[in-house]
């Protein structure tokens, strides 16, 4: 039995893990900390509240008080630290709460686990833990910065991240990483492509343009579309991450990537094919609208994102040689099942786009 503590478990990634660790390892304990923001949603949980072996506490991982009270009243073997504000396009208005939650929240959690499993110190003077205990810092490719049209990003690739979004989540992976070559802290790095699947907030390209083809809204294409990213399944993602916490080398930094690399408006142009298509063929409850008007007209290009990152490209081959995982999801299977979850899912998106959502949308794309 072990009790993990999951930050950030109501998010869209953190959910899915949540869900993929009680399935995976039914004999776990997963205590869910997450502050519910406005991307945060008990709703992607409501399958599983009722499990024994689940617990959620409502709060924030910046808020040094409330941390050391859960830590007091829970003896954690695992952390996996997936809380934060993610992003980018609001971390170019607002950067400050990035660097609030993903930098001061990571220390504070560092601190804490520090606290908790330090048993002693060694003979240099270094701190000594409990067996068999470890820190992962669910981190992002973002923090390698931007490649050109060619190469990728191994885990030696030099930090160099562009955004306040991914400039805070460098520096969170920079404290993880002094932490243990200053305390020997027992940690993992993981750093992934762009995840995409069930219960993603609708700011985020794939659902984003998914809610707004339902809605026959303009599929707002940033400059000129050709920026590519690598799509990664959130449910490989979870499999990677549990891989790692389990066997990966302590002290080490480990991509997880999805080997899907996709320009933006193939992403749109599939999208928009596959959800018409969709349609065409069947039907879905809440969902009635005019399939006529789901063509090329719906898409408009619109201005770039400040600083936007050009393209980003993983590999493996780290996770692959050393621990033996690799994606399972190609995209065209990927993309398809989760335009179906979306549509099947009507309830959870306007749910979702009720509360501040229209808003954001609005004040987003007026200025487009
Ligand atoms: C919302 C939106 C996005 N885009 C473009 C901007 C990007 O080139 C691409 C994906 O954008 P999105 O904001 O969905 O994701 P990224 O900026 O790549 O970042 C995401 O993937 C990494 C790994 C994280 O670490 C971030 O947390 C996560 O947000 O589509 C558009 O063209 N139009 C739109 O309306």
């Amino acid at each position: 039995m072990k009790t993990v503590l999951v930050t950030g478990g109501a998010g869209f990634i953190g959910s899915n893990f949540v869900k993929y660790m009680l399935e995976q390892h039914p004999d776990y304990l997963i205590v869910n900390l997450d502050a519910l923001t406005y991307a945060g949603n008990l709703e992607n949980l409501a399958d599983i509240e009722e499990n024994p072996n689940y617990v959620f506490v409502k709060g924030d991982i910046a808020d040094r008080d409330f941390i050391a009270s859960l830590f007091s009243e829970y003896t954690f073997d695992y952390i996996v630290n997936f809380a934060a504000e993610s992003h980018v396009d609001r971390s170019i208005e607002n950067p400050e709460i990035f660097v609030q939650t993903n930098i001061m929240g990571t220390q504070v959690l560092l601190a804490a686990a520090k606290d908790a499993w330090q048993t002693g110190k060694d003979a240099d003077g270094y701190p000594t833990y409990k067996d068999d205990v470890k820190y992962l810092q669910v981190s992002t490719d973002e923090v390698y910065g931007a490649l050109g049209k060619t190469g990728m990003f191994t885990e030696t690739t030099p930090i160099q991240p562009n955004s306040p979004y991914s400039s805070s989540k460098a520096g969170a992976d920079l404290l993880v990483r002094a932490y243990r070559n200053t305390f020997k802290f027992p940690m993992n790095i993981t750093r992934c492509s762009n995840n995409y699947g069930p219960y993603q907030f609708p700011e985020k390209l794939i659902p984003l343009m998914i809610s707004n083809v339902l809605d026959l809204k303009n599929l707002p294409i940033y400059g000129d579309g050709m920026q590519i990213r690598d799509w990664l399944h959130v449910k490989d993602h979870c499999s990677g991450i549990d891989t790692v916490l389990h066997q990966g080398r302590v002290g080490e930094v480990y991509n997880i990537g999805g080997n899907n690399e996709k320009a933006n408006i193939q992403i749109v142009d599939l999208i928009l094919e596959n959800v018409k298509a969709k349609l065409d063929a069947d039907s879905y409850t809440g969902i009635t609208v005019d399939t006529s008007k789901m063509n090329d007209d719906l898409k408009i290009h619109v201005e770039d994102r400040l600083g936007h990152d050009r393209r980003y490209a993983i590999d493996n081959t780290k996770i692959t040689t050393e621990l033996g995982w690799e994606p399972s999801y190609t995209f065209e299977e990927g993309i398809v099942e989760t335009i179906e979850w979306y549509l099947n899912n009507q309830d959870w998106v306007a749910q979702v786009k009720s509360g501040g959502y229209q808003e954001y949308y609005d004040k987003m794309y007026s200025k487009k």
